[in-house]
């Protein structure tokens, strides 16, 4: 059993609906199993009172109510309005109560009504007033049905969906136990549960998905710089795109990018959407490591190696930077043939790596397996050994930050092309600069990235350019967001 934060189960939610598992089959499933749990703990023919509220931990209750009249006699009390049970998924499963002439309803909207209630002649309370949605101590009407359920705690069995309602509030519902939903929560302690599998495939605990983004993408606020700088050093005598092509992928997710590069390179950047600094020389040195801190002194995060080059005085200054740089940072392409020699100076920092197959050998002497879940625990023994995240691209990328693995399958073919590592490091740096951790920045970048280039093919086939991903960036993003 896996233990989650309730964030993780919203991640989940919009996750399961990406791989088309709707929010009804998930609510038909809730209601359910919790049926079926009161069936074989309690049998059958018995008089259940069924209290729901109006969010959709009602709507679990409304569908427990129908699984549990077939064989009982459920009175179903709705506390609160009905012009008020939000959203479509219990208003079908309301609707389809309001047809049932052997489910009695009861709507009750005012305290004093739920006071004067006697449910003595009931063998069982099902309590689905409140459920992950609760904000607060809980209000009238609500507050009056928990009292009243909680009058005949010890005398009648109570339980409750997804957890006690009001809870974590003192004013709970003193349940016998609580059906719980798939994952056993890390917020919830101090009650019994009884957990439920609703229909949620496996995948979800490992792949990457829209949530994934929408949830990485935090913007702070409204003046300049407060969401997000990020610093890309790279170039070298012999390329100057590669930097260019992470900074025009950061540039649409963060407000500055600044780009270090030594002088010839930079003097060929064409790009006012950039802050371009150059060092002296064709290539880095470690005469250089004093002016680049400088500059980490104004962001959030930095990458670190496309185009730089592996000349000998480079990989001093590239080690020398990542030594001194306590900020998040991504290390791509010849920044990765550099460190393959230091693998120990990355132990204890916010650091992603972002190594092809080809790579991950040359840095570990380790073939990638094909299988997917044995290329997640090579992935996952390693980075726990370098203390690093490792985001290994691939037809799925896999990516671990040495404690749990994930994997993502957004791209396509067309991806091979030149410069998409590039807009990848440069995107996963955003991430970084936006304030994610490793783990959530590297997943959310390849996300992001993936879908970008899916939606360059549906426009131009499979002849696109790394440019055109990145350009694709801003609407990957609003599609994402709307998703
Ligand atoms: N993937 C999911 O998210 C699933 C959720 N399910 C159910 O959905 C529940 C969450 O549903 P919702 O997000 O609609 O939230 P809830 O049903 O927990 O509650 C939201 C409703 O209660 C009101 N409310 C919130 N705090 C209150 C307070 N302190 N006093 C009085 N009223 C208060 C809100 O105005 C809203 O109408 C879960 O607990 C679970 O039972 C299941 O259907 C299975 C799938
Ligand atoms: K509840």
């Amino acid at each position: 059993m896996i233990t989650m934060k309730i964030e993780d189960v919203y991640i989940w939610d919009i996750n399961a609906r990406w791989l088309g598992v709707t929010p009804y089959q998930l609510m038909e499933n809730a209601g359910a199993s919790v049926a079926r749990v009161i069936e074989e703990k309690f049998g059958k023919n018995l008089k259940i009172a069924v209290f729901c509220g109006t969010g959709n931990n009602g709507g679990d209750g409304f569908v427990a109510a129908r699984h549990l009249s077939y064989e009982n006699d459920v009175t179903v009390f709705l506390i609160g309005e009905e012009v008020k049970i939000r959203s479509e998924e219990a208003k079908l499963n309301w609707n389809i109560l309001k047809n049932l002439d052997f489910v009695k309803i009861k709507v009750l909207k005012d305290s004093s009504q739920i006071r004067e209630l006697d449910l003595s002649e009931f063998d069982i309370i099902v309590d689905a007033l409140l459920g992950a949605g609760t904000r607060g101590k809980p209000r009238e009407p609500i507050k009056s049905a928990i009292e009243k359920i909680n009058e005949y705690s010890g005398k009648v069995k109570i339980v409750s969906i997804d957890l006690p309602s009001g809870y974590p509030s003192e004013i709970r519902v003193k349940a016998d136990f609580a059906v719980t939903f798939q994952w056993d929560k890390e917020e919830f302690k101090d009650f019994k549960r009884i957990i439920a599998k609703i229909g949620y495939p496996k995948e979800l605990k490992y792949l990457v998905g829209p949530a994934h983004v929408k949830f990485a993408y935090k913007r702070k606020g409204e003046h300049k710089g407060q969401n997000g700088k990020l610093l890309i050093i790279g170039g070298s005598e012999n390329y100057y795109g590669a930097p260019v092509l992470a900074a025009s992928a950061a540039k649409h997710l963060v407000d500055l990018v600044f780009l270090l590069l030594p002088q010839n390179a930079a003097r060929r950047v064409n790009d006012p959407d950039l802050i371009v600094r150059e060092v002296d020389g064709l290539n880095f040195t470690p005469e250089h490591i004093k002016s680049a801190l400088e500059l980490v002194e104004k962001v959030d995060a930095i990458v670190i190696g496309p185009g730089i080059g592996v000349r000998e005085e480079t990989k001093e200054f590239v080690k020398g930077i990542i030594e001194r740089v306590e900020k998040p940072i991504v290390v791509d392409a010849d920044g990765l043939k550099i460190i393959a020699e230091f693998k120990d100076i990355l132990k204890g920092k916010e650091i992603v790596l972002t190594p092809h197959a080809g790579e991950f050998k040359l840095l570990f002497g380790e073939k990638v397996p094909e299988d997917l879940v044995e290329k997640g625990k090579v992935v996952m023994r390693r980075a726990k050994e370098i203390g690093a995240t490792i985001l290994l691209k691939g037809k799925y990328d896999v990516i671990s930050d040495g404690k749990v693995w994930l994997y993502n399958k957004t791209g396509n073919r067309g991806m091979t092309t030149g410069g998409t590592g590039d807009v990848l490091a440069g995107t996963v740096g955003a991430f970084l600069a936006l304030g994610n951790k490793a783990l959530k920045a590297a997943a959310a970048g390849a996300f992001l990235v993936g879908f970008a280039g899916d939606l360059v093919m549906e426009e131009k086939g499979e002849a696109f350019t790394a440019r055109d991903v990145a350009e694709k960036i801003p609407i990957a993003l609003k599609k994402i967001i709307e998703f």
